[in-house]
């Protein structure tokens, strides 16, 4: 399909977009379309210039240079009801209640006032919040809030969600409800983009992924696609001194385990089948041979360098900790 054909049949397109802040680079010549029906995971760490580019899809902010088109056209109000936004920062009015969040966003995006209220008397219902309907936003725990403000984003049926870390700040079993919605909007035929660092989430949930690293996109493509980017491990052991030998030739790295395994990533030509096979040519009796499923998280950090990387790893470390934490609490 010729470009223009597909900027204007798409929900959203960006074409070469760059923006700078005081000079410095926050975005640079990023370009892709976002396809209708699609569920497309935004990733990349903190300050990867992730929101600055959802915000530039939203006309939120001018790029510097490059076209955004949001339904083919430049983005604005014509196309505000047609999507569904969901803000980095969170708000919603203190003294309104839950329903009137959400029929409050409804009739912004131009549903009439008994339907409003309806419409969010239903989703609350759906959504397990039937409690929370006349609980005002003040006296919400973060995780209802957080799931209010999504319906508040939902409730007028939009074509196109734009998620900005829709899973942020949420204890491990209000995310899994998130993702329920999110879940069930994609089941509808929706198109999605939301943003997040936490991989599980996209691994879970997306076709596709478009990965940003240092204001560019490093990765764009399928979710098995990224997944063959990541190195390929296992973890072999056998009481035979030989084995660290025999394996080297097939590793980029081996890591003696302090169980006397070791754990091997292995060369991008070298198949962990063909180690197998030369341990019993040589005789060695493996106590465990273990080829390991690659992730998200690993490929991501193969393919996000520099900083990049040490940011994202201190983010999965990070999120992995607040995990822990939540579950301890739990
Ligand atoms: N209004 C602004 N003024 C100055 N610098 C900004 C502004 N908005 C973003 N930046 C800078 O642009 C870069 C990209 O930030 P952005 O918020 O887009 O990243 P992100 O991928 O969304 O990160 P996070 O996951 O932390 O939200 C960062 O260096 C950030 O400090």
């Amino acid at each position: 399909m010729a470009l223009k054909t597909l900027m204007s049949s798409s929900p959203l397109s960006l074409q070469n977009v760059s923006k700078s802040f005081g000079g410095k680079s926050a975005v640079r010549d990023v370009s892709f379309t976002i396809k209708r029906g699609e569920v497309v995971g935004f990733l990349g760490p903190n300050g990867a210039g992730k929101t600055t580019t959802i915000r530039m899809a939203l006309g939120l902010i001018p790029p510097d240079t490059g076209e955004v088109a949001l339904f083919g056209e430049k983005p604005g109000e014509n196309a505000f009801g047609r999507i569904g936004f969901l803000p980095e920062e969170r708000g919603l009015y203190k003294k309104q209640t839950a329903r009137e969040s959400i029929a409050h966003m409804a009739r912004l995006n131009g549903i009439g006032k008994k339907e409003a209220f309806s419409l969010a008397d239903d989703l609350l219902d759906r959504y397990g919040l039937s409690e929370a309907k006349r609980k005002k936003n003040k006296d919400m725990s973060k995780g209802m809030a957080q799931k209010v403000q999504l319906l508040s984003a939902i409730a007028h049926d939009p074509e196109f969600y734009i998620l900005d870390e829709p899973f942020s700040g949420l204890d491990p079993v209000n995310q899994r409800v998130l993702e329920g919605i999110v879940s069930e909007i994609a089941g509808r035929g929706k198109t999605i983009i939301f943003s997040t660092h936490v991989m599980e989430h996209a691994e879970r949930l997306c076709d596709r992924i478009i990965l940003m690293g240092g204001g560019e996109v490093v990765f764009d493509g399928s979710t098995e696609a990224a997944l063959s980017k990541a190195p390929r491990r296992m973890v072999i052991a056998s009481e035979d001194d030989r084995l660290l030998e025999i394996v080297r030739p097939f590793a980029e790295d081996v890591e003696e385990r302090r169980d006397g395994g070791l754990n091997v990533i292995l060369k991008e030509t070298a198949q962990s089948q063909a180690v197998l096979e030369r341990c019993v040519a040589e005789k060695i009796k493996l106590t465990q041979f273990e080829p390991k499923q690659p992730t998200l998280h690993e490929a991501f950090v193969a393919l996000v360098g520099g900083d990049a990387r040490a940011d994202l790893q201190a983010d999965m470390a990070h999120d992995l900790a607040q995990t822990n934490l939540d579950q301890e609490e739990a």
